[in-house]
């Protein structure tokens, strides 16, 4: 594996990755457990996890991993105690765990909006609680990094996950000035459309229609968004607080996957104006 940053960088490090099964959470993972750090995972299924942590091990990374569903506080609370058992601290927090389903909004039942804000929103809170409160305040260090999605602009087809994201992204903010008294940098990374087992998922023609949409033609990989992550996590980025890193190809600045035919889109006022 070829690294853009120094060997031995996360030495002494203890890097907690929700999500570290599969896709961005495992790059994540890896590049931050090859670099030295001690590695903790987790994920609501755990045939992923155990196979993640088996090729972790394989590079010589020193690997934790448990199950846990990141909306079920008692669980991330003894997740939490698992890893500082296991290793005796944490100092990085990688908030990766997350989904959704696309659907447009008027599809989307209350339960259904509530199960994504459960996940990315409430689920992210919670492990941040847990985790600062158990290792980050009482060492007065550490570094979070949420990943979230685009923000900066409407979301159609995802209102559910755009509400839980943005509140994250406050959420980023508020806590990079409250905490940073007790040594805690916090930051967000957004990625755009990132080829994953996540994404496996979704439609081709939802992947392809946000390809063409993207400035640089794209879509972006999982080892790339590792990269600014694991910068963030580290302390070359020492500085930097409370802060939105987009990752999209310049998606967030132009274009849209959205398209609606003309005839469909309500014309407003839907009566003639006076001459
Ligand atoms: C038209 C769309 C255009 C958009 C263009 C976008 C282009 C692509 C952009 C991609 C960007 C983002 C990519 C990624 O994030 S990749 C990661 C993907 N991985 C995942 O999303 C996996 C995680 N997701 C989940 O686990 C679930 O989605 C969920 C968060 C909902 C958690 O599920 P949970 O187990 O708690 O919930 P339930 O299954 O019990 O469901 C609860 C209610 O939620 C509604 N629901 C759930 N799934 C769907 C679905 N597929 N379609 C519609 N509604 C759904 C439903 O109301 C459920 O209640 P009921 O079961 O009682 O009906
Ligand atoms: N790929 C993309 O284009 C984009 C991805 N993102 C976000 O980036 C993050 C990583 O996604 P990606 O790697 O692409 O997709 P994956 O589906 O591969 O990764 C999501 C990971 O989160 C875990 N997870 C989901 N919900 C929970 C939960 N409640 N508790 C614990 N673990 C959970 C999943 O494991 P398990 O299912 O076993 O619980 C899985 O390992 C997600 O938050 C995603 O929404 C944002 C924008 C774009």
């Amino acid at each position: 594996m070829q690294h853009i940053f120094r060997a031995g960088l996360f030495d002494g490090e203890v890097a907690i990755v929700t999500g570290g099964g599969t896709g961005i959470g495992f790059a994540v993972a890896r590049e931050l457990g090859t670099l030295g750090a001690k590695i903790a995972i987790c994920g609501r299924r755990p045939e992923p996890l155990a196979e993640a942590a088996d090729r972790l091990r394989a590079d010589g990374i020193d690997v934790h991993h448990a199950a846990c569903d990141i909306r079920k506080t008692e669980e991330v609370e003894a997740f939490v105690d698992g890893v500082v058992a296991r290793f005796g601290r944490a100092s990085i927090l990688i908030n990766n765990a997350g989904g959704q389903f696309p659907t447009p909004a008027e599809h989307l039942a209350p339960k259904g909006f509530e199960a994504v804000v459960r996940n990315n929103l409430l689920g992210t809170w919670s492990m941040t609680h847990a985790v600062a409160r158990r290792a980050f305040i009482p060492s007065k260090r550490g570094r979070i990094v949420n990943v979230i999605a685009n923000v900066a602009r409407g979301f159609p087809g995802m209102a559910h996950t755009g509400a839980a994201r943005a509140g994250v992204e406050n959420l980023t903010k508020t806590l990079a000035v409250e905490w940073a008294v007790h040594g805690i940098r916090v930051n967000a990374v957004a990625p755009g459309v990132i080829k994953t087992s996540g994404t496996a998922q979704y439609p081709p023609e939802l992947l392809e229609m946000s390809r063409a949409s993207t400035p640089l033609k794209r879509l972006g990989s999982a080892e790339e968004t590792s990269h600014l992550i694991v910068y963030l996590a580290s302390t070359q980025a020492d500085f930097v607080t409370g802060q939105t890193f987009y990752i999209d190809g310049g998606a967030s600045l132009w274009g849209s996957p959205w398209q609606i035919p003309d005839d469909e889109v309500p014309q407003y006022p839907p009566y003639p104006l006076p001459e």
